[in-house]
């Protein structure tokens, strides 16, 4: 287990450096994630595949699985996070929707579907603490959330088109539910990453924290809101609010695969995205 734990208390989520006996790990044995749960049953999901998050096949079986488990033993909420002070989450793994077999892309992209069925339509309440950047789909795990704190000076955004290709509708009407029309037209068009600030101000994110400490006080403080709501009332509303999208990933979920499958399979695409990996590299190199 990682040396931190967060201790949760009716006072707040607290980093602390031991487990406490208010804190039990969930059992389930997974590889990138560490789940955590309180006296109050609020679930902890930490994403640990280093270095920066992707997500391959693997991460979202997990957490899709994570997921089941939650609903089956009455969760009363969810924050999800990352191990890492830098970066919450990249997006796809890259190397999967890369010179792949079209079944492998399918897969990939098929899961992170499930995963929006189960994340966005949980009955829970769900809150991602966005300890780093969060482009693309590391944005996406964010809006399936119902609530986004994110800590100050990071970058978030649906930066598909700069990759050469564009964010399924799905995605595009949840962009839009979020931060509006315009907004979401002018930023996916461009593939506009957001800085936290500017993040806040379009209502891409909720609230600002300095620290992952303050990130967790506040989700911890959204959870709480919730406290003396009926749960079942508030599900209900959380349900005929999202119903439309629901049903619409669920029906179509197959078409949804083979669009993204064709599309990401173009000769062009896979030039650009040829091309992204190319700059990325240099950037890094560049850096050092
Ligand atoms: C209904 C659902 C619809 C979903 C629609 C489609 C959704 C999503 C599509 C995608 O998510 S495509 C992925 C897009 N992701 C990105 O553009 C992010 C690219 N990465 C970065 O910008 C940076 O890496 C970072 C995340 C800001 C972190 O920067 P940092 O300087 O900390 O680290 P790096 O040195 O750049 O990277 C470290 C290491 O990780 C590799 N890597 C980074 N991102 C990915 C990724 N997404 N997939 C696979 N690998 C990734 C990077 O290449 C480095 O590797 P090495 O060079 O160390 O081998």
């Amino acid at each position: 287990m990682s040396s931190y734990v967060y201790k949760t208390t009716r006072r707040g989520v607290l980093l602390a450096k031991t487990v406490s006996y208010q804190v039990r790990l969930c059992s389930g044995n997974f590889r990138h994630l560490e789940v955590l749960k309180d006296e109050n049953n609020v679930a902890i999901v930490t994403m640990k595949r280093a270095p920066v998050n992707s997500l391959n096949t693997e991460l979202l079986t997990e957490i899709s699985s994570v997921l089941t488990d939650l609903e089956e033993t009455k969760c009363s909420g969810m924050i999800l996070t990352s191990f890492s002070d830098k970066v919450f989450c990249s997006g796809l793994d890259i190397y999967e929707i890369f010179k792949s077999k079209p079944s492998a892309i399918g897969t990939s992209f098929s899961t992170l579907l499930e995963v929006f069925i189960k994340l966005y339509g949980s009955t829970f309440p769900t809150v991602a603490a966005i300890t780093g950047h969060a482009p693309a789909g590391g944005c996406v795990l964010g809006l399936f959330c119902e609530y986004r704190i994110m800590v100050q000076n990071f970058k978030i955004g649906l930066n598909e088109d700069q990759l050469g290709f564009n964010a399924p509708s799905p995605i595009v009407k949840l962009m839009i539910n979020t931060i509006g029309h315009r907004n979401a037209e002018l930023a996916l068009t461009s593939g506009r990453l957001f800085t936290t600030s500017q993040a806040l101000q379009v209502g891409l994110v909720d609230e600002i924290a300095k620290d992952r400490t303050e990130a967790f006080e506040k989700a911890d403080g959204f959870l709480r809101r919730f406290e003396m709501i009926p749960p079942l009332a508030r599900n209900f509303t959380k349900q005929s609010m999202r119903r439309a999208l629901l049903q619409d990933v669920t029906i179509n979920r197959e078409k949804y695969t083979e669009g993204f499958v064709s599309m990401i399979s173009l000769h062009e695409v896979q030039q650009s995205i040829a091309a992204y990996l190319d700059n990325l590299k240099n950037k890094k190199r560049n850096a050092h």
